[in-house]
């Protein structure tokens, strides 16, 4: 649906060239969310800008639904934008006119006559479920609900592709959580194809199925949500998880615990949720194990368990229990201190 190929984008300033975004390939399939988590700075807002092409990327080509846009004139990719909508971080309201207008406007500019702009408007305020404030005016509005006017004005153009740009980095988590959910039911109901950037981890475990890590303008690792979740391997990854779980002990208490055997972190996902692993292992192998922190996480397409363990015991038998874990499908991950 959405296939980036080696793109590139560079600004010339008088301080030099930036290279904000180098080389990206990303493939976002019909009826997915994706999601590109990144520290300010990483090139996330240009990457996101090259999808419709509101930034022309440097060098590299863009796919929408297997047609190069790249390549179109001003009057084609005009038509193909339309299949895309986007909603921003400062939602990009018009603040005198009222919520009606706000979702009328742009659909009076493509040329929809009076009653389908009325029937778009109705039913679009209803999906995000903002009826009540159709003669309000953002002023009059909360941030969660200017929010929903710009989903409902991005819907209202019946896009096949949403492109979020740090849509709830401005909401608070109880008005963040509403507007995930409101994205996701856009996802199922409509079919609507996502791509989004953030730099909250909370937003990639709610709703994304696939994940991107970008820094200094690359895409530096990939994978499934529960992959990533489950299999971090880059340090960005590992900081962004430790945003939302309690994943951290001290370099102090983890070098005392490996006196008298290793603190491990355990990654529990699919059966082996289900299985009572330690209670096997310290009955089969000598060693005890004593849970020092532990946290469910919550994914758009499962749950993935985490436990970090003091395994008390002597090396064989420690070597012997990480086996038997491993060949169970648990994650394990040795912590130093
Ligand atoms: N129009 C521009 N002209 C020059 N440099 C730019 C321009 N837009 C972005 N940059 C630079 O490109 C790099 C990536 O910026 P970008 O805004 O894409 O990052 P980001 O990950 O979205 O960060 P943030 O979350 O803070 O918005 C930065 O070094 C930025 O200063």
């Amino acid at each position: 649906m959405i296939v980036l190929e080696n793109v590139s984008k560079v600004f010339e300033t008088k301080k030099g060239r930036v290279e904000a975004v180098k080389d990206v390939n990303l493939h976002v399939k019909k009826g997915e969310i994706h999601g590109v988590i990144g520290y300010s700075g990483a090139g996330k807002s240009t990457l996101i800008r090259c999808v419709n092409l509101l930034e022309k990327p440097t060098t590299g080509k863009v796919f929408i639904n297997g047609e190069e846009i790249t390549s179109l004139n001003s009057g084609k990719l005009a038509e193909k934008r339309k299949h895309i909508g986007m909603i921003f971080q400062g939602f990009n309201l018009l603040k005198t006119a009222t919520v009606y207008d706000n979702i009328a406007i742009p659909l009076k500019l493509i040329g929809l006559n009076k009653t389908e702009v009325e029937n778009r408007v109705k039913k679009y305020l209803d999906i995000v479920g903002l009826s009540e404030k159709v003669n309000s005016y953002p002023s009059q509005l909360s941030g969660g609900q200017k929010q929903r006017v710009a989903i409902a004005r991005a819907l209202s153009q019946e896009p096949e592709i949403l492109l979020s740009d740090e849509a709830t980095s401005a909401l608070d988590p109880e008005t963040t959580d509403s507007i995930l959910d409101l994205l996701l039911k856009i996802n199922i109901e409509l079919g609507i194809t996502i791509l989004l950037i953030t730099h909250e981890m909370n937003v990639i475990q709610k709703i994304c199925d696939y994940v991107y890590v970008m820094e200094n303008g690359d895409i530096v690792e990939q994978g499934s949500a529960i992959d990533l979740f489950t299999k971090p391997e880059r340090e960005t990854t590992k900081k962004f998880l430790n945003t939302i779980a309690q994943r951290k002990l001290s370099p102090s208490l983890i070098n005392q615990l490996q006196g008298t055997g290793s603190v491990l972190r355990l990654t529990f996902v699919g059966e082996s949720t289900g299985q009572p692993l330690l209670a096997a292992v310290s009955k089969q192998f000598d060693v005890s194990p004593n849970i020092l922190t532990a946290n469910i996480i919550e994914l758009k397409n499962g749950i993935v368990g985490n436990i970090v363990i003091h395994l008390e015991g002597d090396q064989k038998h420690i070597r012997d229990s990480l086996q038997f874990l491993k060949e169970k499908g648990v994650g394990v991950e040795e912590l130093e201190g």
